[in-house]
């Protein structure tokens, strides 16, 4: 499947490479979403609104914003089924066309890329509402799909607006904030094979994007202590490193600043393990190795990963050995023009030897 063939709707077609597109507001903090009217009323996005939320959430948030907007907008409501990615994209595209002037996402990260690819396709605006601070899909112009053969990977457009309540975000099953934090984690080795790649083969690097980047992984490198189950002081500082890793993907105009070769270890291994582990949890134990590989703190890496409560093997998301080492060299076939570490010739044999000596618990 290939991404043009999920953005078949679109009709605004404006060259925005040069544009840096940015969330508006960005509400973060202990029960912002009774906020939710205040933001839509800020930014006059009309008054018909289709809320997209998923199964687990609904009760958990998307009801309660049903709710806070039905007495002032005309909401639509489309709870997001488990039925094929794609096959759901399209009923949601369908139901913000004929009701919405606006879409709002409220659940993990499937619902917000639902939203998001939607409302992109059908030339709307979108507010991202996590419950779940796993990935900075929440506040970036990225989407994945999965689709039969792995993930596809899409620009879209960032959110208008983000309102990332963190009383909701600290009630989350804490796996889910440790993939978010491994997925910022996994910045460190993103950005490594950015400046890899500039010196290489001169792909063009933004220092700021790059710069950006870096922070939001040592901030949460340092505070990994701060990063407990249920703290609501941890979700706070997930969520901002999210949101400022997808300004840095904004500002890099691709998803360079966040994505490596230990992204595309993840994404190999969507392919190769469907269904095993979250997002964040397989860039983690990806950027184990792309670490070591840089030469640098591959153990500080896995230690923080440990700490913070995320796998540090791929037996941990039931991943075995040989599936692991496939995926590292299934790795230089995903996005080759993407230069990282992992495309500099690693042989079978090496990366066995890696994941033995890398991935022991
Ligand atoms: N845009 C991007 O840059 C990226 C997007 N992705 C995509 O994101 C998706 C993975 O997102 P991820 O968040 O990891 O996983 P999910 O969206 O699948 O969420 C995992 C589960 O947690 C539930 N959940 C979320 N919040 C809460 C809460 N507060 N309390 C209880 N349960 C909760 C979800 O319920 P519910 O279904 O109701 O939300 C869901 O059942 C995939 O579709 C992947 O393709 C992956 C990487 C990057
Ligand atoms: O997950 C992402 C950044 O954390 C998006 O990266 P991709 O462009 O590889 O899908
Ligand atoms: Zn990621």
């Amino acid at each position: 499947m290939s991404a043009d063939r999920i953005n078949l709707l679109r009709t605004k077609v404006f060259d925005k490479s040069k544009w840096m597109q940015l969330p508006r507001d960005v509400v973060i903090g202990h029960d912002v979403i009774e906020q939710i009217q205040a933001v839509c009323e800020d930014l006059s996005l009309g008054d018909s609104v289709l809320i997209v939320s998923g199964g687990r959430t609904r009760d958990v948030a998307g009801k309660r914003v049903e709710a806070l907007l039905s007495s002032s907008y005309d909401v639509a409501t489309f709870a997001a089924g488990e039925d094929d990615p794609i096959e759901t994209i399209r009923k949601a595209e369908a139901a913000a066309a004929a009701t919405a002037g606006f879409v709002i996402g409220v659940g993990g990260g499937r619902i917000i890329d639902i939203a998001k690819i939607a409302s992109y396709n059908t030339d709307r605006h979108f507010i991202s509402i996590p419950t779940a601070a796993s990935h900075d899909g929440i506040a970036s112009s990225r989407a994945s799909v999965p689709t039969a053969d792995g993930n596809v990977s899409l620009a879209a457009e960032p959110p208008i607006a983000v309102v990332a309540d963190t009383a909701i975000i600290a009630s989350a099953p804490h796996r889910l904030l440790a993939s978010g934090c491994a997925d910022i984690i996994a910045n460190y080795t993103a950005i490594l094979d950015w400046e890899l790649s500039h010196r290489l083969r001169c792909e063009p690097l933004s220092e700021y994007a790059l710069t950006l980047s870096r922070m939001t992984a040592e901030i949460l490198f340092k505070n990994a202590d701060l990063i407990k189950p249920h703290s609501e002081e941890g979700a706070w500082l997930v969520t901002k490193a999210l949101v400022s890793s997808g300004v840095a993907m904004s500002i890099a105009g691709s998803s360079r600043p966040g994505s490596g070769g230990e992204h595309k270890f993840s994404h190999a291994l969507e392919r190769l393990a469907p269904g095993k582990g979250l997002h964040g949890e397989k860039c983690g134990i990806g950027a184990i190795i792309t670490m070591y590989l840089h030469g640098g703190d591959w153990e500080g890496i896995r230690d923080s990963l440990k700490k913070i409560g995320a796998p540090t093997t791929p037996a941990e998301i039931g991943v075995d050995d040989e599936t692991a080492v496939a995926a590292l060299l299934a790795a230089q076939t995903i996005r080759p023009e993407r230069f990282t570490i992992l495309d500099m010739g690693l042989t079978e044999d090496s990366a066995r030897d890696l994941v033995k000596m890398l991935y022991r618990e």
